[in-house]
């Protein structure tokens, strides 16, 4: 075996901190070429569409395998909040999940390599990101200063330097880009062939489209806020599922002083989902980001919302008030919003401290 995979098995950072969430509706096969950097970590895998379809996992992986019965049974009435049909019924794994770290990954994704061929190990990279601070308040010109080789600029002011603590990294894709579909039918043959060696802090009070394909988050920090919205099968808009997940969980972050990267690492993205059939599922969202990026921009979470709970409970009031005149459905996301927050406590009781 390549001298390098035997240093992606052992070098298997966090691994009992560390959960792996997979949404699938198709086959779990991606994971044979992913053994030697997941083979050390729990999976959690949300099975979508029919539960009476079994879905092999390869063998040799320690997993726990939710359909959408346990889904039902787990959670109750509260269990309409978690997407049907939709890539973002993974939220669900986040819940369930006991770890401090999660990473979630689409199972059209394969290892990449970096420009000298080496295969990428995301996991460790991921770690590196959030283990290290981020820069959201003055932006480094020579993006992250905590890598190996570089560090804070000439003129960046040493009271800035502590950065601070990095809940969000949110990695690339090479191949099949995340495009909308209306981008995806003009340029069917478009490819992301463009590998940038960076890692970059989202500056506070800016918002980015986060992708779900490769993401990794600290769950006791910002897990409550990573909801993947209400879409999907009876809902009038899908694959905004990350979108929705990825503006409030930046408007919180940027409320609670924690930080987002974006950048390193890269996965070979390798199946493109039909544009015809995503123009469906999501053209209301194309309409409806012209008046949801603007609420996320504008909205001012109060100083009493001091977690990530508390957070996600005011802006899924502030959802109700000022998007259901865009469209009723928001209406009926608010009140998701809540179910997921009360089913994320009931999930993840507050440790009591004994000693008061
Ligand atoms: O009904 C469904 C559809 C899909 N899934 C699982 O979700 C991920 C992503 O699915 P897919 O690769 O088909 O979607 P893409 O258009 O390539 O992905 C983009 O859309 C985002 C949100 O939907 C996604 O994160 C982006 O990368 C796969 O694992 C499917 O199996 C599902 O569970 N249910
Ligand atoms: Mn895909």
């Amino acid at each position: 075996m390549a001298g390098y995979h035997l240093e992606a098995i052992e070098a298997a950072p966090l691994k009992d901190d560390l959960d792996i969430v997979i949404p699938t509706i198709r086959s779990l096969d991606f994971l044979e070429q992913w053994r030697p950097f997941l083979k050390h970590y729990h999976l959690i895998i949300v099975q979508d569409g029919d539960p009476s379809i079994k879905i092999r996992v390869p063998e040799g992986y320690d997993y726990e395998l939710y359909n959408r019965n346990d889904i039902n049974r787990i959670l109750g009435p509260r269990a309409n909040c978690i997407s049907y049909k939709d890539g973002g019924c993974r939220c669900f794994g986040f819940m369930v999940s006991k770890k401090k770290y999660i990473y979630t990954i689409d199972d059209d994704c394969f290892v990449a390599k970096d420009p000298s061929g080496k295969e990428i190990n995301v996991i460790a990279q991921h770690m590196r990101n959030l283990e290290t601070p981020s820069t959201p308040h003055y932006f480094n010109t020579l993006y992250d200063p905590f890598r190996e080789g570089t560090d804070f600029v000439r003129g960046y002011p040493f009271s800035l330097r502590e950065g601070v603590t990095t809940a969000i990294s949110h990695g690339l894709w090479l191949n099949i880009p995340d495009y909308d579909a209306p981008t995806q039918l003009v340029k069917p043959r478009e490819r992301n062939i463009r590998y940038v060696d960076a890692v970059m802090t989202i500056p506070k009070g800016v918002l980015y489209p986060m992708c779900g394909m490769n993401l990794a988050f600290n769950r006791e920090l910002i897990g409550p806020a990573m909801y993947f919205g209400l879409m999907g099968e009876g809902q009038p808009i899908s694959r905004y599922d990350d979108m929705w997940a990825g503006w409030a969980a930046k408007v919180v972050c940027d409320h609670l002083g924690f930080g987002v990267k974006t950048g390193l690492p890269y996965v070979w993205h390798s199946k493109a989902s039909n544009p015809f059939v995503n123009l469906k599922k999501e053209h209301k969202g194309l309409h409806w980001q012209e008046d949801m990026v603007p609420f996320f921009q504008n909205l001012r979470l109060s100083k009493e919302s001091d977690t990530a709970t508390k957070c996600y409970m005011e802006l899924s009031k502030m959802t109700k008030e000022k998007l259901t005149k865009v469209d009723p459905y928001f209406e009926k996301l608010a009140d998701a919003m809540m179910a997921w927050i009360e089913a994320w406590e009931e999930l993840n009781p507050p440790v009591v401290d004994s000693k008061n």
